[in-house]
């Protein structure tokens, strides 16, 4: 059942957006960018790293999306500073997508979403997951993602120059792809999940996949780096991820090449802009540029 005072992530992603512009910048403390930063690369850096990141950018972008790997590999002490910065970074007034791509069969995937209860110590409004174990497997996470008010954004075709070897594969007359996609887009409708109680209709009223409207909170991963888009992405009714931007090579004229302009497309950056620090304010005028080029 969905909470009464859960505000559907695509309708808090829309309205950020509305506000920042789309800019979805990424929290990834490499240990190279630690060493550039001044940092040490160890527990302390880290902490330091991503204080700067959350002072200069919460509530500036639409989207923070730290990427859990660079926290993981610091063990158990590197997550307690993950875990801090996203309860700093949301009481700032950020929207934060975790990027640790989760996928498992079902009943596992149905404890990876409790990053999505607000009562998680590390509760997030948006989870990276990998639809590997098949789509369905990852039902449990959509459930409870609709019932919280949180959102998921699937990997489809990632930007990596591999994904196609199994992303491109099909099954029958459809590529993986666009299995992933079609299976996200049945999350955005109103009958999915026939037999819970009927959600909000206010929140599905107006789903034409554009900013300004209503979009869903499912969405899925597409790099900007792809020679072509070769995913049907009509009956999608959500967001797209879009990294690849800078340092894979992706651009805002691939952004328009790929996607047009009339999709709920939210670009991600990471290392383009996180080269800019540790200064603040300089870190505040890289994600300023992209955020005039996405604009413009
Ligand atoms: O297809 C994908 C899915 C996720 N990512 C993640 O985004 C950032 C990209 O970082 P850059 O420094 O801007 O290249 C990183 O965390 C990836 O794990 C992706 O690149 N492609």
């Amino acid at each position: 059942m969905t909470a009464p005072d859960a505000v559907p992530f695509g309708r808090r992603l829309a309205e950020a957006v509305a506000d920042r512009g789309p800019l979805c910048v990424g929290i990834d403390p490499h240990r190279s960018l630690l060493l550039d930063w001044g940092l040490t690369d160890d527990v302390d850096g880290l902490r330091r790293f991503t204080d700067l990141v959350v002072e200069a950018l919460a509530g500036r972008v639409a989207l923070l999306k730290p990427q859990s790997a660079f926290y993981e590999r610091h063990g158990s002490r590197g997550i307690a500073v993950l875990e801090e910065a996203v309860v700093r970074a949301r009481a700032a007034g950020a929207l934060v997508l975790l990027d640790a791509k989760r996928g498992d069969i079902g009943s596992t995937m149905d404890a990876y979403a409790d990053y999505l209860r607000p009562e998680h110590p590390m509760a997030v409004d948006a989870l990276t997951v990998s639809p590997f174990l098949g789509p369905g497997s990852l039902d449990p996470a959509a459930r409870t993602a609709r019932a919280s008010g949180g959102g998921l954004f699937v990997l489809a075709r990632t930007s990596n120059p591999e994904g196609g070897e199994v992303q491109h594969a099909t099954a029958g007359g459809r590529s993986v792809a666009q299995h992933v996609v079609d299976a996200v887009g049945r999350w955005n409708t109103p009958d999915w999940l026939v037999g819970d109680p009927a959600p909000d209709p206010a929140a599905f009223a107006d789903q034409q996949g554009r900013w300004g409207a209503f979009t869903g909170s499912f969405g899925v991963v597409v790099g900007a780096t792809l020679p072509e888009l070769d995913v049907d992405l009509a009956g999608l009714r959500g967001p797209v991820l879009a990294p690849g931007l800078g340092a894979q090579g992706g651009s805002v004229a691939d952004l328009r090449r790929l996607f047009g302009s009339g999709r709920a497309v939210v670009p991600t950056v990471s290392r383009d802009v996180l080269n800019a620090g540790p200064d603040v304010a300089a870190l505040r005028a890289a994600a300023d540029r992209w955020t005039a080029e996405l604009g413009a």
